[in-house]
């Protein structure tokens, strides 16, 4: 578990970029920070790893000050995946997936075997391993920084719009990726985005960030669909207009559902059985989903 306690930054004498922002991050699930540019994710996520120290208050993980923590230890014990993956252009695939684990002390051989795993298990071919990154696609440079991100095997990975610089059909998948990813390792994922078709997707908890950081509405997607905290929840989240404003509209064969740009959208069918009484999932996006053809 991850916990912000009364935590501040200010760089500078600029204006404070994080204002008093308390949260709890459980383990083994996914946290996402959503907001719009400059609301503080990225502060916010630099600060779990000491990347950036906070001007005041305390961050805790498993109850432990990561201030009694040494700075690249810490560092080196937590995953980090960043948008242009950050891989090291001089360096093979294989090299870059095998750094920290090398610079942990594990011999390069052993290292080296593990990244291969790694490859596997980002869905990547081994043949890539011995390739530079300029050699590979986009798509195939995020898995890298993914793989590399899972090198050490951390509890935490931290990921800071992993996915931005993909295009919308790679980007798709990688999430796919990323959902199927956190089913098998089990890992407490803290992911930022600015896209909150995005965080819906992937966040069992979602975090909705004004500006400095304040926490505009704190939830399950479910949660916050079925009751934004706000107009600027509800306009964050599209929730009055466009895809996700669906209404029923009664035709001579049936009811189908319709967007708020009055695109048909499917067919109303009864929800199964086991999805009916239980709080996360009704009004969720993925109840929809499955009751739309
Ligand atoms: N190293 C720095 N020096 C000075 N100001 C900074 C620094 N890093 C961030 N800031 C400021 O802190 C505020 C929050 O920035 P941050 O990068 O955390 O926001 P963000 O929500 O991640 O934005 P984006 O989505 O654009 O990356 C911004 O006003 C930014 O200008």
């Amino acid at each position: 578990m991850i916990e912000f306690r009364s935590v501040t930054k200010q760089f500078g004498d600029g204006p404070l970029a994080v204002e008093d922002f308390s949260l709890t991050i459980p383990s083994r699930k996914t946290t996402v920070l959503v907001g719009s540019s400059g609301s503080g994710k990225t502060t916010l996520l630099r600060m779990i790893n000491r990347m950036v120290d906070p001007s005041s208050g305390v961050i805790e993980i498993d109850g432990e000050s990561i201030l009694d923590r040494q700075p690249v230890a810490l560092r080196r014990s937590i995953g980090y995946v960043m948008q242009n993956s950050g891989l090291l252009p001089h360096l093979r695939v294989i090299d870059n997936v095998a750094t920290v684990p090398v610079l942990n002390g594990v011999p390069k051989k052993q290292a080296r075997a593990q990244a291969l795993e790694l490859l596997d298990t980002v869905g990547l071919s081994r043949d890539i391993a011995d390739r530079y990154p300029s050699q590979l696609s986009g798509g195939q440079q995020q898995r890298v920084g993914v793989a590399r991100g899972l090198a050490a095997d951390p509890n935490i990975l931290l990921m800071d719009e992993p996915f931005g610089a993909v295009d919308p059909i790679v980007r798709a998948e990688l999430q796919q990726e990323i959902i199927r990813l956190q089913r098998e390792l089990d890992k407490t994922v803290v992911f930022v985005t600015h896209d909150i078709d995005e965080a819906f997707l992937l966040g069992d908890q979602v975090v909705i960030l004004e500006k400095g950081a304040r926490i505009a509405q704190l939830g399950s997607p479910s949660e916050i669909l079925a009751d934004p905290a706000s107009e600027f929840v509800a306009d964050f989240i599209g929730a009055e207009r466009g895809k996700r404003a669906l209404s029923i509209r009664t035709t001579a064969t049936g009811s189908v559902l319709v967007d708020g740009d009055g695109r048909t959208a499917g067919v109303l069918v009864d929800a199964p059985a086991d999805t009916v009484n239980s709080p996360d999932t009704v009004n969720s996006p993925d109840t929809v989903n499955s009751t739309v053809a």
